[in-house]
C-alpha cells in the first residue's frame, strides 16, 4: 500500500479574500472558538450555553461586497478557475503520459455517462496504462456544507458499489479519509507522484470552494509537472452558455428556459451519452494491486445514523448507479405521461424520486433528459407528451438553480439573491423553530412534510415550499434556519437547488414572485391533500380523524380527539401572522407592494 502520510505542505484555500462556502456555519456570539464544533443555534445545548442570537443571520456578507461581485469588480470563482485553464492550457497539453491516468470522482459516483470518466478513460487507453480512480472522503467538508449523516451514508454504500463495477474492469477505486480538507490538493499530488501518474480528471462541482479548490489544484499540477483536466458533467448546458439578448446571465427562469431547450435542440450532443470506461490492461492488476485492496471506509463518526435510522433509510433509498437506472426506468414506464396532473399530491408518489441519485451523481442529467425526451414521439423537449415536457421543465430547473450559482457566487455565503433584502428583521422564535423541525406546529399539513424528511431524508416538492413558506411568513423566521436544517436531513441535500427553493418560497431568491406571497397552509392542504392521506400516514395522532377536520383539527370539530391524541393547537394565527410577515417584507425592503 501507498504510504498514508499527508504531506505536510500547508495549501491555504480561500486565503486571498476571506468569502467562502463554509459561512453557513452560523458565527455566534459567545460560541466555541473551534468552528467546527458549535452548537446549532437552537439545539438545547446553545441554549444551555447561553448563546445570545444576533439580530441578523451571523456572518453574512455586505451588501456592498455582494454588489461588487454584480458589477464584476470581484472575479467569480468559475472565471478563476477558466483564467487558470487558459493560463496553463499549453503546459499542460505537453505533459505526457507515464504510468498512469487518474480519475477523481466527486459527486458524480457511476461509471456510465460520466464525461470526467470517459476521457480518463481514453487518456489511459490511448497511451496503453493503466486507468485509476480515487475518491477522498473529508469530514471536513461534510461539516462544512452542513451534509446529512443520510447523504453521507447513501456515498459510501454507493462506493461500495462503484468500486465492485470499476474492479469488474480491472480498475482499481482507491477511497482514504482525509481528516483536514485543506490539505486534499497536497494529498492528490502525493498521491499521483506514489503512483508514477502524469494525468489527473475531474467533474467541475460548483459551489465557491469547490472551484477555488479546482483551480488552485490545476496550478499546483502544471508547476508539479502533471496535467489536470476539469470538465463540465454535471448540468445539460454548462453554466454560463446562457445569455439573454444584451449578453447577460439570465434572472428569471421562463425566458431561460426557452433559451435552454433552444440552446439543446441546436446542441444535440449534449445529450449523447459517455460509455463505460474500457478495461484496463492485463497488467493492471499487478501493477496497482495495492490499489485494489483497500476498503471502503466506514461512514466518519460525526455523520454516522443509529442503526434504526439505518435500516429505515437503506428501505428507502438503495444505493448505486444500477438502482438509479431501475428508477428512472420504472418512473418512465409507470408515471411520466401523468406527471403534469399528478407532480403536486404528495400522497400519489407520482415523482420520480431520483433527485438523490442526480445530487450523487449515481444518474447523469444527461441520461435523465435523453430518457425521458426518447419516450417523446416529437423527440422534442417542449412538445408532445405533457407530462415529459413537465418532467424535463423540472430537471431544468436543476441546471437553473446552479447557472444561478456560478454567476451570483455570494448567495453561497449566506446573501440573498437580492442583497437588498438582507434588511427583513427576521424572528428568532427558538421554541417556534423547534416546533417546526419537530412537525409540532398544529398545522398538519407541515407536521406531516416535517415529519416526513425526519423519517425519510426526503420531502415532497410541494411540502417543501409549503413549510419554507410556513417558516419564513408565517413564523417569519429566518430562511437560512430552515435552508441548514434542510441541508442537515435531506438525502438530496444539494446547495444550489435547495438555496434556490428557499429563495423562491421566502420571496428573497432570483425568481421569488414580484409580490410578497404568503401561502395559506389550510388551503394548501386542501387543495394538495384533499383527502387528508398524505397527514395521516405522517401524523398518526390524527389517523383517526375523519373529513375535512384532519386539515385543522382544532378549528373543525375534532379538537378532543385531537387533544386526546396529544396532537398540539396551532402555534400562530395564520391571518395575524401574515400581516406581521407582510409588514416585516415591507420595511426590510422598502417596498409597498404586497
Ligand atoms: C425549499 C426547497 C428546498 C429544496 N431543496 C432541494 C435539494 O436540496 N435538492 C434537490 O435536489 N432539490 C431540492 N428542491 C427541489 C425539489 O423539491 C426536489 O428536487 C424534488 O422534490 C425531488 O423529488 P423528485 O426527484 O421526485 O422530483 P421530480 O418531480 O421527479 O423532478 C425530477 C428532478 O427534477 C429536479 N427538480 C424538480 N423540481 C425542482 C426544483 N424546484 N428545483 C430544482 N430541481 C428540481 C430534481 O433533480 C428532481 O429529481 C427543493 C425545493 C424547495 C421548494
Amino acid at each position: 500500500m501507498p504510504s498514508k502520510t499527508v504531506s505536510k505542505r500547508k495549501t491555504e484555500l480561500n486565503s486571498d479574500d476571506g468569502d467562502t462556502h463554509d459561512t453557513k456555519k452560523p458565527r455566534l456570539e459567545n460560541a466555541t472558538s473551534d468552528p467546527l464544533r458549535e452548537p446549532h443555534p437552537f439545539s438545547a445545548e446553545a441554549e444551555e450555553n447561553g448563546i445570545v442570537l444576533r439580530k441578523y443571520y451571523p456572518h453574512e456578507m455586505s451588501n456592498a461586497r455582494a454588489q461588487a461581485y454584480n458589477d464584476g469588480e470581484i472575479p467569480r470563482p468559475m472565471e478563476r478557475l477558466t483564467a487558470i485553464l487558459e493560463e496553463t492550457s499549453a503546459a499542460r497539453k505537453k505533459v505526457k503520459v507515464k504510468d498512469a491516468v487518474v480519475h477523481w470522482f466527486k459527486m458524480d459516483l457511476r461509471i456510465t455517462d460520466n464525461r470526467g470518466l470517459w476521457e480518463a478513460s481514453e487518456k489511459a487507453r490511448e497511451a496503453g496504462v493503466p486507468l485509476i480512480c480515487i475518491y477522498l472522503v473529508s469530514p471536513q467538508d461534510f461539516e462544512a456544507h452542513l451534509t446529512s449523516a443520510v447523504r453521507v451514508d447513501f456515498t459510501i454504500r454507493t462506493l461500495r458499489i462503484l468500486k465492485e463495477d470499476l474492479a469488474a474492469l480491472d480498475i482499481p477505486l482507491y477511497v482514504e479519509t482525509v481528516e483536514k480538507r485543506k490539505e486534499i490538493p497536497d494529498r492528490i499530488i502525493e498521491f499521483m507522484e506514489e503512483w508514477g501518474a502524469s494525468h489527473l480528471f475531474t467533474n467541475m462541482e460548483y459551489e465557491v470552494d469547490e472551484l477555488r479548490r479546482e483551480a488552485k489544484l490545476v496550478k499546483m499540477c502544471t508547476d508539479h509537472g502533471l496535467a489536470m483536466e476539469v470538465f463540465h458533467d454535471t448540468c445539460v448546458v454548462p453554466p454560463g452558455a446562457l445569455t439573454t439578448g444584451s449578453g447577460k446571465q439570465y434572472a428569471v427562469y421562463t425566458p431561460w428556459y426557452r433559451s435552454w431547450v433552444a440552446y439543446v435542440h441546436a446542441n444535440p450532443e449534449l445529450l449523447a451519452t459517455f460509455d463505460p470506461p474500457s478495461k484496463n490492461p492485463p497488467d493492471a492488476r499487478d501493477k496497482v494491486a495495492a490499489l485494489f485492496d483497500c476498503d471502503v471506509p466506514d461512514v466518519s463518526e460525526n455523520k454516522t445514523l443509529s442503526k434504526e435510522d439505518a435500516k429505515r433509510f437503506h428501505a428507502f433509498w438503495p444505493a448505486g448507479e444500477h438502482e438509479a437506472k431501475g428508477r428512472l426506468e420504472r418512473f418512465c414506464e409507470e408515471k411520466i405521461g401523468q406527471y403534469a396532473k399528478r407532480r403536486n399530491f404528495p400522497a400519489q408518489a407520482a415523482t420520480s424520486s431520483i433527485s438523490v441519485h442526480l445530487a450523487a451523481g449515481t444518474l447523469s442529467a444527461r441520461t435523465t433528459v435523453r430518457t425521458a425526451r426518447d419516450r417523446n414521439k416529437t423527440k422534442k423537449l417542449d412538445a408532445g407528451n405533457e407530462g415529459i415536457q413537465a418532467w424535463i421543465s423540472e430537471v431544468a430547473w436543476r441546471d437553473f438553480y446552479k447557472h444561478v450559482l456560478v454567476n451570483w457566487p455570494y448567495i453561497c455565503m449566506n446573501k440573498p439573491f437580492k442583497p437588498e433584502y438582507s434588511n427583513i428583521e427576521w424572528s428568532y422564535n427558538a421554541s417556534h423553530f423547534k416546533a417546526w423541525c419537530e412537525g409540532r406546529t398544529g398545522f398538519p399539513i407541515v407536521d406531516a412534510a416535517m415529519r416526513q424528511i425526519r423519517g425519510m431524508g426526503y420531502m415532497h416538492n410541494r411540502c417543501r415550499m409549503i413549510v419554507a413558506s410556513f417558516l419564513s411568513k408565517d413564523l417569519l423566521i429566518d430562511w437560512r434556519m430552515g435552508e441548514r436544517f434542510f441541508m442537515e436531513h435531506l438525502i438530496d441535500g444539494d446547495f444550489a437547488s435547495n438555496n434556490g427553493g428557499w429563495g423562491f418560497s421566502s420571496s428573497v431568491g432570483i425568481d421569488a414572485q414580484p409580490y410578497f406571497r404568503i401561502f395559506n397552509p389550510l388551503l394548501q392542504s386542501e387543495k394538495f391533500d384533499p383527502e387528508g392521506d398524505y397527514i395521516r400516514k405522517w401524523v398518526p395522532e390524527l389517523k383517526d380523524v375523519r373529513g375535512k377536520a384532519i386539515h385543522d383539527p382544532y378549528g373543525r370539530g375534532a379538537a378532543e380527539q385531537a387533544k386526546k391524541a396529544g396532537y398540539p393547537r396551532a402555534i400562530v394565527d395564520h391571518k395575524d401572522s401574515r400581516n406581521r410577515a407582510l409588514s416585516a417584507y415591507k420595511a426590510g425592503t422598502g417596498r409597498d407592494k404586497a
